[in-house]
């Protein structure tokens, strides 16, 4: 097959499809790559690595969109690519499609099969190909959330970890599964006062085991996160409905009942924000303050530290991407379950339950379009 890489344009997006290590590999089983001049340079892969591990390096995007038979990526396509995609051709990157009916239309109109990153399902359950930038995500939303809290930025004026005679800073993650346990881990890790709230009381039985009295595990309701809210110094959002937007766990009255300086990092605006206050925020302006609440709301996160994100997205993908060129679609889908559950676009059918039911979709049952 031949496979496509071009160069992420997402504001501060530097990660890059493949790593000249998973080329390589796509190589040697007989697959043909095309990347995109400089797609890489953001991580140090040059081109020169590339065209060692056997890629072959073409000037622009045009030209990766219009002779690949997939595209891979990283970030969901901005509209200038959606219009370069193609009927026939595979896209596979994170979508988020749920809160984003733009892109939704246009990856309809444009007849792609798409298959999304962060609905594709493990054998063991979960969402392999969203968790290692969970990971990221979640480390990375205590040092946002840390540095929103410094008097410079905004904040309160405070040290997570506090010092000696004088109390650490609150800190509440709502949502204990990957970006949640990583942010637990950070928190604990700086010395803070951590609170973590599931409505799976198994999330909060295995957290509860790693830190003990450490910290508080709290069955996530209502009131659960309403007096956790007036509480905290630092709120960090990290619930998930796979595929599905965000639900609304903190109403803007609820935010403005805040401390004045207190900070929310809503890690879920990807799939449109658990806040009722927040909207998408990129690198290069990262927050915005809402009754003198701080939010820090960026929707690419891991693209700040792209070296680690992209070997640790590539570890993920790589043995799916090998998948779909060795066998094609839809014979790859038809073997794995899992890899099935991450289509939700094709030939302008949305074949993804929860996306086409937030968007108003007629859904199309994936096994039954695909005739399997
Ligand atoms: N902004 C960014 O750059 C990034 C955002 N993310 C996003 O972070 C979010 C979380 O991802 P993961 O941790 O991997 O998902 P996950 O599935 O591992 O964990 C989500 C947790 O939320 C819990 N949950 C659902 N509804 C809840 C509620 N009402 N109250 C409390 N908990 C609730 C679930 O039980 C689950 O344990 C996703 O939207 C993901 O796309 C992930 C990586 C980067
Ligand atoms: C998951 C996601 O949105 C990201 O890594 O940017
Ligand atoms: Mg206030």
């Amino acid at each position: 097959m031949r496979i496509g890489v071009p160069k992420e344009i997402k504001n501060h997006e530097y990660r890059v499809g493949l790593t000249p290590a998973s080329v390589r590999e796509l190589v040697a089983h007989g697959h043909e790559v095309l990347v995109e001049t400089r797609a890489g340079a953001g991580i140090g892969c040059e081109n020169a690595h590339y065209e060692a591990a056997g890629a072959t390096v073409v000037d622009s995007a045009e030209e990766v969109f219009s002779r690949a038979q997939m595209v891979v990526k990283v970030k969901e396509p901005q509209p200038a690519e959606c219009k370069m995609l193609h009927e026939g051709q595979i896209l596979f990157t994170y979508l988020h499609l749920a809160p984003d009916p733009i892109q939704t239309r246009l990856l309809v109109e444009s007849g792609v099969t798409a298959i999304a990153y962060e609905t594709v399902t493990g054998p063991r359950g979960g969402l392999p190909l969203l968790a290692p930038m969970s990971e990221v995500a979640g480390r990375m939303s205590i040092q946002a959330g840390a540095h929103c809290l410094e008097k410079a930025h905004g904040g309160l004026g405070m040290l997570l970890g506090g010092v000696p005679g004088v109390a650490p800073a609150h800190v509440t993650v709502i949502g204990g599964g990957v970006v949640g346990a990583n942010a637990v881990r950070m928190a604990v890790g700086m010395g803070a006062h951590v609170c973590v709230l599931d409505r799976d009381v198994d999330r909060l039985r295995l957290l509860d085991a790693e830190y003990g009295s450490r910290i508080t595990t709290l069955y996530s309701t209502r009131e659960a996160i309403e007096q956790q809210a007036v509480a905290a110094d630092l709120v960090i959002g990290a619930v998930l409905v796979p595929g599905a937007s965000a639900p609304k766990l903190l109403s803007a009255e609820q935010v403005s009942a805040m401390k004045p300086g207190a900070v929310l990092v809503d890690v879920a605006i990807d799939q449109g924000g658990c806040f009722a206050t927040s909207h998408p925020t990129t690198h290069d302006d990262p927050t915005y303050v809402v009754d003198s609440v701080i939010h820090y709301c960026v929707a690419n996160m891991p693209g700040a530290v792209p070296r680690t994100s992209t070997f640790a997205l590539n570890n993920a993908t790589l043995p799916y991407t090998l998948a779909l060129a060795s066998k094609g679609f839809p014979r790859a889908v038809a073997d794995d379950a899992g890899l099935l559950a991450g289509l939700n676009v094709h030939r302008g059918r949305i074949t993804y339950r929860a996306v086409a039911d937030d968007l108003g979709y007629d859904w199309a049952e994936p096994l039954e379009l695909l005739g399997l």
